[in-house]
This record gives C-alpha cells, sequence and structure tokens, in this order.
C-alpha cells in the first residue's frame, strides 16, 4: 500500500509529520483549523492537493468536536459567519498554491447555500462544511488516478525513443501520495506507467533547498519498489545530455496554472523545462483542473512565496551518535557561510512555450494550432478532452 499523508476517519485527522520524513514516521493529530493553519505554514505537510484538503479538514474536525459537544449554536448565518472566518484564516498559511484558496471558495459557496436554505441550522450548516471538505479528500484521490492514466498513455504515445516500449522519466521535487491524498500527480503518472509494466527507470531530483525529491519522493519510490536513481539538480543536464539514458519525458506537477498555460512549481522546474526543450525531450506538467486558475491570466501574476534563508544556510538530518535510525529525532545542520545573504525564492514559473502537455483528469490538453493552451475548454464538460 502507498504512503498516506492525510488519514481522515469520523472527524478525526493525523497527518504524516513530514518535516521528520524519511528518517521518522510520526503521524500527528490535527484538531482545529488553527492547528491546520501551522502544520501548512510549517510544512509539516506540503504539495499544493495535500495542503488544500488538510486545511478543509482541519476545519471540518474543529466542526466535529464542536457538533458533538453539542457547542454550536442554532443559528445558520452565525456559524456561516465562524467557517468563511476560518477559511479565510487558512488562506494565509500559503499564497502560491492555488488549492488552497479554491477549496475555500467551494466550501464557502457550499456553506453559503445551506446557510440561506430555509430551515437551515447552525449544525446543519456545519454537517454540509463536513460532507463537501470529506467528499474533497475522496475526489482528490479518483483525480489522481485519471491524470496517471492519462499522462502514461500519452507518454507511450508521443514521447518514447524510437525502438523503446518503456519509458524513461525524469521528475522534480514531490508530488506522490504525499502531496495529494493519495497515488500523486507526476508521480501518479508514474505509477501508472510502472502498474502496465511501462516504465524502465525513473530518476528524481533532489529538490534544493528543502529536498522534497531526496527526503519524500525518493521515500515514496523505494517505499512502492519503483526502479529509480536521486540525483541532485545540478546533474539533469548531464543525464539529459548522456545518450544511453534516453529519458522520454520531464514530468511534473504544479502549485498553479495560470490561464494561458504559465506554470508556478517548486523552483527548479524552470530550469528543467529550458534543458527539455533543448534536448528535444517532452515536457509535462501533471495537475488536477483544481490547480489551473483562469482568474490568473499568465504567470506574471502569480504570487510567489519567498522562504527563509535557513532553508539554504542549513539541511536536516537525522541527529548524529544515535544508533537505530528509526529512533533518532530530525537536527538541522548549517552548511553554508555565516553572514551569507540568501535569495530563497520556494517556486518558478515555466512559460507555457516550453510546455508540451497539461496532464488533468479529464485528459492531457495539448496547444492549439495557434500554440496556445485553451485550458477553460476543459472546465467545459468532465469528457476526455
Ligand atoms: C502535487 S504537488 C505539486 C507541487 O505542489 C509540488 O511540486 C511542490 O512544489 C511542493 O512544494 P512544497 O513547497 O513542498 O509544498
Amino acid at each position: 500500500m502507498s504512503l498516506q499523508a492525510i488519514k481522515y476517519s469520523n472527524g478525526q485527522l493525523h497527518i504524516l509529520d513530514q518535516l521528520k520524513l524519511p528518517f521518522v514516521e510520526e503521524y500527528i493529530p490535527i484538531r482545529t483549523a488553527e492547528e491546520g493553519w501551522h502544520a501548512i505554514k510549517e510544512m509539516q505537510v506540503r504539495g499544493a492537493p495535500a495542503i488544500a484538503i488538510v486545511a478543509a479538514l482541519s476545519l471540518a474536525s474543529e466542526l466535529s468536536k464542536l457538533l458533538t459537544d453539542d457547542a454550536i449554536t442554532t443559528n445558520a448565518v452565525e456559524v456561516q459567519n465562524f467557517i468563511v472566518g476560518k477559511l479565510h484564516y487558512l488562506i494565509t498559511s500559503r499564497p502560491t498554491a492555488v488549492n488552497l484558496s479554491d477549496a475555500c471558495r467551494k466550501l464557502e459557496i457550499s456553506v453559503s447555500g445551506e446557510a440561506n436554505r430555509h430551515n437551515a441550522t447552525g449544525q446543519s450548516v456545519a454537517l454540509v462544511f463536513i460532507r463537501t471538505a470529506e467528499s474533497m479528500l475522496a475526489q482528490d484521490l479518483e483525480d489522481n488516478k485519471s491524470i496517471g492514466n492519462h499522462g502514461a498513455e500519452w507518454i507511450i504515445k508521443h514521447a518514447l525513443w524510437s525502438g523503446e516500449s518503456q519509458a524513461t522519466v525524469l521528475t522534480h521535487c514531490n508530488t506522490g501520495s504525499l502531496a495529494t491524498s493519495g497515488y500523486g500527480t507526476a508521480l501518479g503518472v508514474i505509477r501508472s506507467l510502472a502498474e502496465s509494466d511501462t516504465l524502465r527507470h525513473v530518476f528524481c531530483t533532489e529538490t534544493r533547498p528543502y529536498n522534497q525529491g531526496s527526503r519524500l519522493t525518493a521515500f515514496e519510490l523505494v517505499h512502492d519498489h519503483i526502479p529509480a536513481t536521486l540525483i541532485t539538480d545540478s546533474m539533469a543536464a548531464a543525464l539529459l545530455a548522456k545518450e544511453d539514458s534516453k529519458i522520454s519525458a520531464i514530468v511534473v506537477g504544479a502549485d498553479r496554472v495560470a490561464a494561458n498555460g504559465d506554470t508556478a512549481n517548486k523552483i527548479g522546474t524552470y530550469s528543467l523545462a529550458v534543458l527539455a526543450k533543448y534536448h528535444q525531450v517532452k515536457f509535462l506538467v501533471a495537475a488536477p483542473r483544481t490547480t489551473i486558475d483562469l482568474e490568473t491570466k499568465s504567470g506574471k501574476d502569480i504570487i510567489i512565496e519567498e522562504r527563509s534563508g535557513s532553508e539554504v544556510t542549513m539541511v536536516r538530518g537525522p541527529c548524529a551518535n544515535k544508533g537505530d535510525i528509526k529512533e533518532t529525532n530530525v537536527e538541522t545542520i548549517r552548511i553554508a557561510a555565516d553572514g551569507i545573504n540568501v535569495w530563497n525564492p520556494a517556486f518558478d514559473v515555466t512559460p507555457a512555450t516550453l510546455i508540451d502537455g497539461i496532464i488533468t483528469e479529464v485528459g492531457v490538453v495539448e496547444k492549439s494550432d495557434d500554440g496556445t493552451f485553451h485550458l477553460d475548454s476543459i472546465f467545459e464538460s468532465s469528457s476526455p478532452v
């Protein structure tokens, strides 16, 4: 069974503390929206879909407890205002991934629908919120499996080297079970290739500075027995240049895809897209439609989160001299000169011109004859594009 970042049942939410991976596998309870906000802000949970779902379920857990304790007012509008206030607060935890604000907006709409209903009560408003949040968890998993299948089919059809029947894929950051409610987006495509025996090999970058690749993706690939090799980000060009590596495609996730296809994703994604173009390797973005933001016209309008310089000057590792690694804690080790200035953007924007396809749960969107993506079409129906 794949790793699970989010465990939720009957109003009880637990998340795998990703700050301790790959050394310690520990689930922590998230009981309130405030605990959810901190877990997202402090990166105990990451990945665009996962943070949206944890935000929604953290508030669902808080409301479930209030319902159990009979501590919810009967006034529907008061409960609506309480929920909306918490949702606006949750959105402030991280700015770049649009899934978070998209989920909060949809939750706000369903709550207001219920609050405006004749006979609505505070309890019914809270219950509608909880059911909507729970359905997001299930929907994300289903969408990821479809993304995986569409992406794998596309790669086999359009990206294999001549004479090859299996794909070799390079991926960046973490887009797997740990970054979503399960299966993953870009890593879902890789899983789907592996399940259909059409995967030769995966290369994953370590993804400096925060090492989501070496700490999370490598952990998932080893856990699922997928043939994989870890490289540092700076080795990608050499890998693509090496004739026998035969990279079929680079597949990455996304934190926000603008209406024109420009894509914000983990820092380092843009450099991989430039390399892919130079080496004539297909460059694909895998993301659910909840990551596509038609309100944001182009990459220029995407807010890029800048994080603490300590993520660059320090790395995390297990405490030394503790014997069995499972029992260690995680410590931070300084690797840069004291006093150096640091710039630490967490994401970059890959221009649509460098992207060959956007893999969604309803199919792979390619550019039209005019050379641009028409992403609005995939919201018009749920049938394959
Ligand atoms: C399926 S998630 C896609 C992205 O969210 C992922 O690649 C990423 O950038 C994660 O960033 P993080 O800063 O660890 O939350």
